[in-house]
C-alpha cells in the first residue's frame, strides 16, 4: 500500500460509510483522516442540526466549502466529505483536482436502515425520509458518479469486505495514474 501518494477522498450519501471506511482506511495506511463535518463541529463547537437551526442549510455549505478547500491542501491524507459536499462546483474541482476520489455507492432502502435512528441530520427529520433520501439519491447519484474517479459499491453489510475492495480499487488506479 505504500505506494501509494496523494489524497484519499471519499464522497456519497448519508449513511453511505464515508466517515466509517474513512477512518478504517486511513488507520490501514497509517495516514491522517480527515472528516469535514467533524471538523466544522470542532471549529464552532457545536453539531450539524444546531449549525442548520442557526444559519440553515445555506451557512452550512458556506461553512464547509472552506473547510474542502483547507483540507485539499493537505498532503496524503483521507478525506470523509459531508454527503452534499458535491454540491457546489467549486468543491467537486477541489476533490477532484487534489486527491483520488471515491464515490461510496448504496442504495437509498440500505442507508435509512443504517442511520433511521440518529437524529444528527436534519436533512432527514421529516415525516418519510425514505423519500427524501430517494430524492437525494435521484439528484446526486449523476453528480458523485460524474466527480468519482473511482465508484465502489457498499451495499453490503460487511464493511471489513468493503475495505479490502476499496484498497484493490485504489491500487488498480494508482497503477493507471502513477502520480496518484
Ligand atoms: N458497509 C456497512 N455496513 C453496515 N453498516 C455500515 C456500513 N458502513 C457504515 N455503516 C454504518 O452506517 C452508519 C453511518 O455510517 P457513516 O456515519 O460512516 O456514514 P457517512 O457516509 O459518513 O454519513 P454522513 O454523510 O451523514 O456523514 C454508522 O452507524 C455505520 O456504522
Ligand atoms: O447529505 C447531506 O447534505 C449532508 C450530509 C452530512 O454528512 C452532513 O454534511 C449534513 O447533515 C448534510
Ligand atoms: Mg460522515
Amino acid at each position: 500500500m505504500n505506494n501509494i501518494a496523494g489524497n484519499l477522498i471519499l464522497i456519497g450519501l448519508m449513511g453511505a460509510g464515508k466517515t466509517t471506511l474513512g477512518k478504517q482506511l486511513a488507520n490501514k495506511l497509517k495516514r491522517i483522516f480527515y472528516d469535514s463535518d467533524q471538523v466544522i463541529c470542532e471549529r464552532t463547537g457545536v453539531s450539524i442540526p444546531t449549525i442548520f437551526e442557526l444559519e440553515g442549510e445555506a451557512g452550512f455549505r458556506t461553512r464547509e466549502t472552506a473547510v474542502i478547500s483547507e483540507l485539499t491542501q493537505q498532503k496524503d491524507v483521507v478525506i470523509a466529505t459531508g454527503g452534499g459536499a458535491i454540491l457546489q462546483i467549486e468543491n467537486r474541482l477541489n476533490l477532484q483536482q487534489n486527491g483520488h476520489v471515491i464515490y461510496l455507492h448504496a442504495q437509498p432502502e440500505v442507508l435509512l436502515n443504517r442511520i433511521r435512528h440518529d437524529k444528527n441530520r436534519p436533512l432527514l427529520q421529516v415525516s418519510d425520509p425514505l423519500a427524501k433520501l430517494q430524492e437525494l439519491y435521484s439528484l446526486r447519484d449523476p453528480i458523485y458518479r460524474a466527480t468519482a474517479h473511482t465508484v465502489l459499491d457498499v451495499n453490503s453489510p460487511y464493511s471489513f469486505h468493503s475495505l479490502n475492495r476499496l484498497i484493490r480499487l485504489i491500487r488498480q488506479h494508482s497503477k493507471q495514474i502513477p502520480q496518484l
